[in-house]
């Protein structure tokens, strides 16, 4: 569709909206419905949100699409709509299956029983929730966002009680201008936008992907202090590739392909610019989109509105913190960065932007221009699904063709296109393994075997893939394996391992929930107009210098997560900064970008 009839279309929707506000003031509007057992209309004096959280009027996924329109319920309720024989059927379905998958790998047992107590409290009172979720993060955090998250994302159609948050799918095309004036805050600070196309390792879980975007704002408020008033999580259910979800009677979700190409594109455009139309303060963050999507639609954002990926940008920073960590741990200072030999499993949204990043920022210690940037992708050998990424690859995927061995490199290592990782490992001897290839048990004890030969004083294993039983290896492999010695880092939390000689093996938990929320409070106070790279690299910097020399000797490389809202806070102060440097802040409510300049200790400050 062109943009002007698209344009057309989302103002005669916008207009039929205003229409429709000026002629019958909202709150006093009584509005019928049918009850769920038939027949009866029901008068309604309320709207949006508030049917929905009065047991007496709501219908829940029942109310039929022309109530939903009627009621300003559009996108408040996952699209497919149910039967209440359906609903009861799935209450049911969820009641008997408490007990069964209410377990990831070895992870808590009780871990869904506990989200459901937590949820419960989310719905009734959230200061007291957030109270709770604060005063226990160490605790809770895994529940209430990975690894449990994920299981929470699985169950999804069978543990939905009340909406949270908002639903855009592909039938809404034309309408999402006007549906964001259902959502009842006038102001949002933060959205944290899926499609559900790749939900942590899970793969596709269509409309059920809505948990992640809950479970990342959470962290929001929790570690970042954003009013829980004004955060929103969306769901874009563009259609599912998931067979057993097309075939579910009970899936919340379209039950449609996806959508492709430009059609696509075009839902996720006009998602764009109606919630910034209706809060043009607001930033976007894109999270667990397939990796054909997701650099693409950063690209197209990017430089237009306040938006970043995190499982792109947010990962690559938490990543290089750790990396440079790892070199501090081996007793070397962070500039021998650009000497480590780095083997990545996953090629996918999180392994290239941690490529990327890694090469940047060994290029930077290596001066910085062409050749330094050049000489940097030899430290990079790319394993994936097909095996060592060399450019005899045919198809090579474009975002993973810079890190391409080249043939003759590859063949005087003894290494060839697609050869396996424990190849890979044997002939390489990296200083690091990491993994984010969301395959389970990757790191097989040959692997670790292979990486004893590592020509490191200390090999570091980061196992970043979510959740629990999709990490590389655990860390009683890893020490086990590969020796006593080694730093280890993964995506999901595991117990340290006492090594039963009075020594402990450290756990470090590698994932960008140490980031995300300080890049948004950062963005967020400093008015920023876009998220630069600049901004990103400042919130890297400031994670990896957090931890004292001391902590990385000791092989801390990550803070622990009772600290979150300080690293946050500092995160967040590091982008405030940067954003100020690159004269992209606008400042934020009373305080304008020359007051933010005096609050800072910038020795230049291009606005004064
Ligand atoms: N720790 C964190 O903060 C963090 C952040 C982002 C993503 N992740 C995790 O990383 C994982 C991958 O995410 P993604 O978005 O890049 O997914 P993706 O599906 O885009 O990429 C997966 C990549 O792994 C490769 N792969 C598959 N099987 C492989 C094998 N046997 N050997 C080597 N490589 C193999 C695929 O070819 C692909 O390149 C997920 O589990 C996700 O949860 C963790
Ligand atoms: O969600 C997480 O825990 C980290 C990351 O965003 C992921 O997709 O795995
Ligand atoms: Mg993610």
């Amino acid at each position: 569709m062109s943009n002007f009839t698209n344009q057309m279309r989302l103002s005669s929707s916008l207009i039929k909206r205003l229409k429709r506000s000026l002629t019958t003031p909202m709150v006093m509007q009584t509005r019928s419905f049918t009850t769920t057992e038939g027949h009866r209309p029901s008068m309604v004096h309320k709207r949006s949100l508030d049917i929905l959280h009065d047991p007496w009027f709501n219908k829940g996924t029942a109310f039929s699409m022309t109530e939903r329109d009627r009621l300003d319920l559009r996108g408040l309720l996952p699209p497919n709509v149910m039967s209440s024989e359906q609903q009861i059927e799935r209450f049911m379905a969820d009641l008997k299956r408490l007990e069964v998958q209410a377990r990831d790998g070895p992870s808590d047992p009780y871990a869904l029983a506990k989200w459901r107590i937590l949820n419960r409290l989310h719905d009734r009172n959230e200061t007291m929730y957030y109270k709770v979720l604060i005063a226990n993060i160490e605790e809770y955090a895994p529940i209430v966002y990975t690894p449990t998250v994920g299981l929470v994302c699985q169950n999804y159609s069978g543990l939905f009680r009340r909406p949270r948050g908002m639903y855009f799918s592909a039938e809404d095309r034309g309408e999402m201008m006007s549906m964001v004036y259902n959502w009842p805050a006038d102001q949002v600070d933060m959205i944290v936008v899926t499609d559900g196309s790749r939900i942590l390792g899970l793969g596709d879980l269509g409309v059920q992907g809505i948990g992640i975007a809950i479970g990342k704002l959470d962290l929001y408020v929790a570690a970042a202090g954003i009013n829980p008033q004004r955060v929103l999580p969306v769901m874009i259910d563009v259609g599912t590739n998931n067979e057993k979800l097309l075939k579910d009677p009970l899936y919340l979700g379209l039950q449609e392909h996806r959508l492709e190409g430009e059609e696509y594109i075009s839902v996720i455009d006009e998602f764009m610019e109606a919630v910034f139309t209706r809060w043009p303060h607001v930033i976007v963050q894109f999270e667990d989109f397939q990796s054909k999507w997701a650099f693409k639609l950063l690209q197209r954002y990017r430089d237009t509105y306040r938006m970043f990926n995190d499982d792109v940008q947010g990962t690559a920073g938490v990543a290089i913190a750790g990396l440079l960590g790892a070199v501090r741990a081996q007793g070397r200072p962070m500039i021998d960065f650009p000497k480590q030999k780095i083997v990545v499993a996953g090629a996918g949204s999180a392994g290239i932007g941690v490529l990327n990043a890694a090469r940047k920022t060994m290029a930077r210690m290596l001066g910085n221009n062409e050749s330094a940037f050049d000489s940097a992708r030899s430290q990079f050998w790319v394993v994936d699904a097909k095996g060592l990424i060399t450019e005899e690859r045919e198809n090579i995927d474009p975002d993973a063709q810079p890190f391409a061995r080249k043939v003759n490199e590859a063949s005087r290592q003894g290494l060839r296109e697609g050869a396996s990782l424990v190849e890979v490992v044997q002939q390489v001897k990296p200083d690091v393994l990491l993994g984010l290839s969301a395959v389970g048990g990757l790191f097989s004890k040959e692997v670790l075997e292979a990486l004893k030969g590592s020509t490191s004083t200390r090999p570091a294993i980061f196992a970043m893939s979510n959740p629990t039983k999709n990490a590389e290896c655990t860390p009683e492999e890893a020490f086990s394996i590969v020796g006593d010695n080694i730093i280890f880092a993964s995506g999901s939390p595991f117990k340290d391992v006492d090594f039963g000689n009075g020594l402990i093996g450290h756990c470090n938990q590698g994932n960008n929930m140490y980031l995300f929320p300080g890049i948004g409070l950062g963005t967020l106070l400093s008015g920023s107009r876009i998220i630069s790279d600049g901004m990103l690299q400042a919130a890297a910097e400031c994670l990896a210098a957090y931890m004292t020399e001391e902590e990385v000797l000791k092989g801390f490389i990550y803070p622990s997560i009772s600290s979150i809202r300080d690293i946050t806070k500092e995160v967040a102060a590091a982008v405030v900064r940067e954003a100020i440097e690159e004269d992209l802040a606008e400042g934020y409510r009373e305080m304008d970008a020359r007051e933010l300049c005096k609050l800072t200790q910038l020795r230049v400050c291009p606005c004064m």
